[in-house]
């Protein structure tokens, strides 16, 4: 049952093949059984899942089944979910038992789906390999000695692993993305705004963004449907209608204009890598569209400037953990001063730290116009050059990161090898703009992620093309070797 994916899982529930109690059991089972190999839960929620799950097989009884009805997924730890802990991967937040849900969360329940627990991820989302999480690290389902991508690693590794055919997730800089592409996953990170953020813990205001990961673009969309849409509870989310983003997936794309950026295929990128993504716009060739030559200028300023804006944003969301409140606090503080420097200092962890730092020494009286105002007339600059492709072509092509997933611990002692990973991914979160990966094939053995971008509020697009390309292909269809993961 664990190989269903969501849409043969709907079916298959709706058709009386199996209950929801019955797969819920099987994948609950299925993580105790394999987990420890992968570590990809920090919490399962077994009891309330089986509840939720009866719930479900009443309803479909009843004939009045909603959407995802007994369909298992799982949470990245960052959304809050009502009476479970909600860590966001630190240890800042291991005792944090939030008494409200997350729209994303409420969104799943009301469609009736069934939340098995919260994966696990980089410490507050820092992270490109899911290695700064305060609960360990996640390994790659692919070769457990390898990072899965980050921060949402938990997430893509689950379903890499067959552990739930749907993740929550979310991306600032790639965290949807880079994990799906390291994990032969499909997953997809909606236009700025299109999801609600109310209950995400934020990061990076100006740039995070939920979505979800599946094991196609067909689950994505089913998933997507379910979480967009506009939510007066964050003023940041767009007041636009949502959209049944399965609608157009069977749509053909001849004609397609896809525009592979020059920069994207320069110094950096693995030969293998690239070689995938070359046969995969191939495909799209042979599909009927059009490849045509384009030139994002700017692109080898979204990491620098990311990396002033993320960690500016950061340290002002952050300045909230204080030991006062709620999370962690210190013991026997000495006064308020000793509170707040030892709760928070023996709270987060080193790449949450390292942020904080940067983020406040960019934004200070003095460097401020330095940093935080050149990164944002930089940001414009990037965005523009999305802007004056998309007047050129529908969508826009090139690999997710620049190389398949590394081992644990390579690339931990240099902080900037590891922000060089979102490298492709990056610049649409500055711009605001959607984008998904998905598999492509392999590189020295391990998957490889096609990025495709799309145009604001263009994601039943590039639903729809990235389906196309999952009907002519199987990539998508391989699975990890769920066998014998080294041990620990
Ligand atoms: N949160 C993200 O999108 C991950 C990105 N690698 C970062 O560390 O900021």
């Amino acid at each position: 049952m664990h190989q269903l994916t969501i849409a043969e899982i709907i079916r298959g529930l709706r058709d009386r093949q199996f209950s929801s109690v019955e797969i819920t059991s099987h994948l609950l089972e299925r993580i105790q059984q394999l987990d420890s190999h992968y570590n990809s839960f920090i919490t399962v929620t077994g009891e309330q899942a089986l509840q939720q799950a009866a719930a479900a097989d009443a309803r479909l009884a009843q004939g009045d089944a909603p959407a995802l009805c007994g369909v298992p997924i799982a949470h990245k730890d960052i959304f809050c979910t009502t009476g479970v802990r909600t860590s966001c991967g630190s240890k800042m937040l291991d005792n944090f038992v939030p008494p409200y849900d997350a729209t994303v969360v409420d969104n799943f329940l009301h469609a009736g789906a069934v939340s098995l627990g919260k994966t696990n991820m980089d410490e507050f989302a820092m992270g490109s390999s899911n290695e700064s999480s305060f609960y360990g690290a996640v390994k790659n389902p692919w070769d457990p000695e390898r990072i899965p991508g980050g921060s949402s690693g938990g997430s893509a590794a689950a379903v890499a692993a067959q552990l739930v055919p749907g993740t929550t997730a979310s991306d600032t800089g790639g965290s949807i993305r880079q994990p799906a592409a390291m994990t032969g996953t499909t997953g997809l990170k909606p236009t700025y705004g299109r999801v609600s953020r109310w209950g995400m813990i934020a990061f990076a205001s100006s740039l995070d963004q939920g979505g979800p990961i599946a094991r196609s673009a067909e689950d994505a969309a089913l998933m997507l449907s379910v979480m967009a849409g506009p939510d007066k509870k964050d003023s940041t989310c767009l007041d636009r209608p949502t959209q049944d983003y399965s609608a157009h997936l069977n749509d053909s794309i001849a004609g397609l204009k896809i525009g592979v950026p020059a920069e994207y295929f320069g110094k950096g990128l693995d030969p293998e890598v690239g070689a995938r993504v070359q046969e995969a716009l191939k495909a799209y060739q042979k599909l009927g569209a059009e490849l045509v030559e384009i030139s994002l200028p700017h692109s080898k300023l979204a990491v620098p400037a990311y990396y002033v804006i993320a960690p500016a944003e950061a340290s002002a969301n952050l300045s909230r953990f204080d030991g006062v409140r709620y999370g962690y606090r210190c013991e026997n503080p000495a006064d308020l001063r000793d509170l707040y420097m030892r709760s928070r200092g023996e709270g987060f962890g080193e790449e949450v730290k390292r942020r904080i730092l940067v983020g406040s020494y960019a934004l200070s009286a003095g460097y401020y116009d330095a940093y935080y105002n050149k990164a944002q007339q930089v940001r414009r600059l990037i965005k523009q050059d999305f802007v004056d492709a998309f007047q050129k072509v529908d969508v826009i092509m090139g690999p997710t990161a620049p190389n398949p997933a590394f081992k644990l611990g390579e690339k931990n002692a240099d902080p900037v090898a590891m922000y060089l990973e979102d490298i492709y991914t990056i610049a649409t979160n500055l711009a605001g703009l959607p984008g998904m990966s998905l598999p492509c094939g392999f590189a020295h053995g391990l998957p490889v992620g096609l990025q495709i971008i799309g145009n604001y509020l263009d994601e039943a697009r590039m639903l729809n093309v990235a389906h196309q390309y999952q009907l002519a292909t199987d990539w998508h269809q391989q699975t990890a070797p769920v066998t014998t993961p080294a041990a620990q």
